[in-house]
This record gives C-alpha cells, structure tokens and sequence, in this order.
C-alpha cells in the first residue's frame, strides 16, 4: 500500500483537491482584490496594517501549503499514460512552467517593507499565482451538472473587477488632481471605495449623468474610461449573453422546430385537432426527455462511452425482460445501442392489428394496452414499464401472414417507448446464433399459443367477449403470454 507520502493526488475527478483548490482561488482573490485596493485607497492607518499582516501571511500560507503539498502530488498524463508515481508528479511540477510562476509568486518581497514601508506594490508578485483560480474555474466546471451558473458567476466577477480597477483608478487621479478641489474628482465624502466604484459604474457601463471633467487630464481619464467601456465592458456583456445563450441553445433548438412544425400545419392547413397533439406531443417529449432526439447527443460519442451510458440506464431493465431470459448478455448490449427512444400521446395506436410488423418495442415508462373490440373498447391487458410488445410478428416469417400485428396496441396516457427495428434485431442475431435459436423457439412458441387456444381468444376478441371467456386463463396460456396478462383486468372483464 502507499505511504501516506507516496500518495498521488488524482485532479480530474477528486472533490477534496478541488475544495483545496476554492480556498487557493479564495487567497488569491484577496491578494487580487485589496493588493489593489489597499495601493491606491489610504487603507493603511496605523490600526488597521496589524489586521492586514495577519491576513497577507494567511493568504501566503495556503499558497505555500499548495506548492509544497498539494502541486508536486498531482497524477499527469504522459504520451496518454496516467501517471501516479509520486517521485515522477514531483519531478514534472518542479520542471513545468507554473512552478516557476508558483515560487516567484512567493517570493517574500514583502521584507522591503522594513526599508521602505508599509506598500501593497511588494505583495504584487503573488498576483502570479493566477493558474491556480484557472484551474479551479475548469474543474468546477467539469463537475457540475449546470456548469452554465458557474461561468456567469465568473463573467460577472470580472466585471466586477474591472469595476474595482477602474475605481480605483479614480481615486488616484482624484488624488492626483487634488481630492475636492475640481468638480469631476472625488469629493472627498462619505465611504471613498463606495464613491469611487459608483462613479465607475456610471462612467464605466456609459450611463453618463457624471460631472463634467475640465482640466486636459480630466478629459482624458475620461474618455478613456468611456471607450473601455465600449469595448472591454461590451464584450465582457457579449460573453455573458454566449453564456446563457449555449445554456439554452437546448431550449432554442426545441422551440425553433415546435415553431417550424406549427407554421407548416398551419399552411397545409392541418385540422386543429391533430395541431394539438403535435404541440402536445413537442411538450411532453421536452419535458419527459429534455431533448428531442436523444441519439443525436450520443452519436459523437465513442462506442465504448456510448455503450458505458447504455448499459448504465436500460441494461438491468432488459435483463428482466422474459422474451430475452438467456440470451447473450453482449447481445443484449449491442440492442441498447441501437435502441430509440419514443413518446406516444394517450389514444394514439402504437400497432395496428393486421400491419406488416417492422419493429417491436419497449416500455420505458407509462403503459400501453392491448385493445379489441368493434370499436376498440375493450381493454385485453395492459402493459407496464419493462414489458415488450410488437413481438409476436417480428420474430414471425411472412409465409402466411405470420408478420402481421396479431393485436392493437394503443398508449394508455402518456407512453415513453424504446423501439427495437426488425433490421437492427436481425443485423445483430446473425452475430449470435445460439440467441436467434432462443428467440426463435419463444417465437414459436408464441405462434404455436395462437394456434387452438390464441385463435378461441381472437375469436372471443371479435365477439368482444373477455379475453379468456367466461373461465379462467389455463396455466398454459398464462406461460404463453410470457405473465402480459393483467389479472385484475381479465377479472373485471368476466362477464
Ligand atoms: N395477440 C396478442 N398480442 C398480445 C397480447 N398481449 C400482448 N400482445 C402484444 O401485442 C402485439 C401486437 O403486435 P404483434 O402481433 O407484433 O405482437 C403482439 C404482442 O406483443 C395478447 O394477449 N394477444
């Protein structure tokens, strides 16, 4: 076992690294923000350089605690390999450029304050610790499930910070002019940093009402300040607006082909009616899958990730399904794969009985129900998540008719369907024999329970009696519907 020095710190997926990370992001923020701050604002009173020294040495512990401990620990990936060695992830931290960054960055310049005094400017190097916060900005990222919040978050901290920059900016050309004595410099009132950063809002974000600037600096300071806002400002609001924009570009993409679809029926003046379950339908697929093909988000995927995903979401509930109970499990994979997801409105006809059958189907969620009837009312059973149907014909040749649709199937509610293609199926069981064998003998079997005893149901059907008639199903037909028979059903149904 490692040592508890030989361990390896793993960057891309540990949380405590990336925890460690926030509060390096946290030490050099502070340094960003009051270096700053504290260089052009008179916030170096007497009382307050105790508070200030105290916080400078925190911070440059967390920056000396990350360049002893936490970088030289760090697993990289070398010519694709990745790399765990303790001694190696030292020697690659030692010879990569941000160590060179990580030590100027901690070099105690600070120590020039006993010949010169108490400056911020001598704190200025550790400004350099900055891949840190870029750092920690890519891994938050990469874990969170809505990474769009966490890049406005940042964009807005910039503009922020450019704010605070350009106050204080302000407050040292006020300085520089003389505080008070012009209109446009900082009065000299209330809270200084508050006065300044408002006057860099107004002039800053271009919403004018300042006082006029006079002198030739003045007039300069800005018009600087405007054009900066123009450029810098706007495009800061423009990556904002690319934030949110690939955010929602999801969103966008749904409603522009709701839009497309209803502009079409609205020109080949489609009855309201279906109108209707076409937006129903654009509605509830969106909210059931908040996509509406979700193939096309896996296509780019590599096959290995793709069957990864697959097998993490559907795999357990095919392995119940009986019509596949021993079958091979790599052909229950390579189904998955080929698999598409389908959203049914309530009332609509999944299957029409008598139809050519050219896929079978899966229930992802909500049910569907095997109807009959003159006018199809009579519910036959009903069929839940993880059940199949539009077996029956598939697995059928079309020697006499067997590749018919022996039943209707109608979704009852909404129902949220994977559907199998009969060439997909066949494109895989020619890889498999010894699966085609099991599947053709439930085929048989399926076909052999229509045979006497399916075609009394199917009569009954047309009669629109119950499905098994006045007596109970025998155990044998049970067996053959592979357990699809809802009993309470069947009992209410007993006339
Ligand atoms: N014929 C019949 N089909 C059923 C029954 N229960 C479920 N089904 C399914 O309904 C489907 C209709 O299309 P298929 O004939 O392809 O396959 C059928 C079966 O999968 C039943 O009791 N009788």
């Amino acid at each position: 076992m490692d040592s508890v020095v030989g361990v390896t710190i793993d960057p891309f997926t540990d949380r405590r690294y990336i925890a460690w990370l926030s509060l390096v992001t946290l030490a050099f923020n502070y340094n960003t923000w009051f270096i700053t701050a504290r260089l052009c604002f008179p916030y170096h009173s007497p009382g307050a350089v105790p508070l200030w020294l105290s916080l400078d040495l925190l911070a440059d512990l967390v920056y000396l605690t990350d360049s002893l401990v936490f970088q030289p620990r760090k697993q990289f990936v070398k010519a694709g390999d990745i790399i765990k060695d303790r001694v190696m992830s030292k020697k690659n931290y030692r010879e990569s450029e941000r160590f060179k960054l990580d030590m100027v960055a901690l070099l105690p310049f600070d120590l020039l304050y006993l010949q010169f005094g108490f400056k911020s400017i001598f704190r200025a190097n550790r400004l350099l610790k900055a891949d840190a916060f870029f750092e920690f900005s890519d891994r938050l990222e990469s874990i969170m499930a809505k990474a769009y919040i966490w890049r406005v978050i940042r964009t807005i901290g910039y503009l922020l910070f450019m704010l605070h920059l350009n106050a204080c900016l302000y407050y040292v050309a006020s300085d520089y002019q003389g505080i008070g004595l012009t209109k446009w410099v900082y009065s000299g009132d209330g809270s200084a940093y508050l006065r300044c950063y408002y006057f860099a809002v107004r002039s800053l974000i271009n919403i004018g009402g300042l006082n006029e600037p006079h002198t030739v600096f003045e007039i300069s300071f800005q018009m600087t300040n405007f054009f900066t806002g123009v450029f810098v400002f706007s495009s800061l609001i423009g990556q904002m607006r690319d934030v949110i924009g690939a955010a929602t570009a999801g969103q966008a993409y749904f409603r522009s082909n709701m839009d497309n679809t209803v502009a079409y029926m609205v020109t080949n003046r489609i009855p309201s009616v279906v109108q209707n379950r076409v937006r129903t339908w654009y509605t509830y697929t969106w909210d059931a899958q908040g996509m509406l093909d979700e193939s096309e988000l896996l296509d780019k995927m590599p096959l290995v990730m793709r069957t990864a995903i697959a097998v993490d979401i559907n795999l357990a509930t095919f392995q119940k399904i009986d019509l596949f109970k021993g079958c091979d499990q790599q052909m229950l994979v390579d189904m998955l794969l080929r698999l598409k997801s389908i959203v049914y409105l309530p009332g609509d006809f999944v299957v029409k009985k008598g139809d050519i059958g050219k896929e079978m189907y899966i229930i992802k969620s909500g049910a569907v129900q095997v109807v009959g009837g003159p006018d199809n009312s009579i519910i036959f059973v009903t069929l839940k998540a993880g059940c199949v149907f539009g077996e029956i014909s598939l697995l059928q040749s079309s020697k006499d008719g067997g590749n018919r649709r022996t039943a209707n199937v109608k979704a009852h509610g909404f129902a949220n369907l994977f559907v199998l293609e009969k060439k997909d199926l066949f494109d895989i069981l020619v890889h498999y024999p010894e699966s085609q064998k099991v599947l053709a003998r439930k085929g048989r079997k399926l076909m052999k329970a229509k045979g006497p005893a399916a075609a009394k149901v199917e009569e009954e059907r047309k009669k629109g009696l119950a499905l098994f008639g006045p007596k109970p199903p025998t155990p044998k037909l049970l067996r053959a519907f592979g357990g699809n028979i809802n009993r309470t059903l069947i009992d209410k149904m007993k006339v």
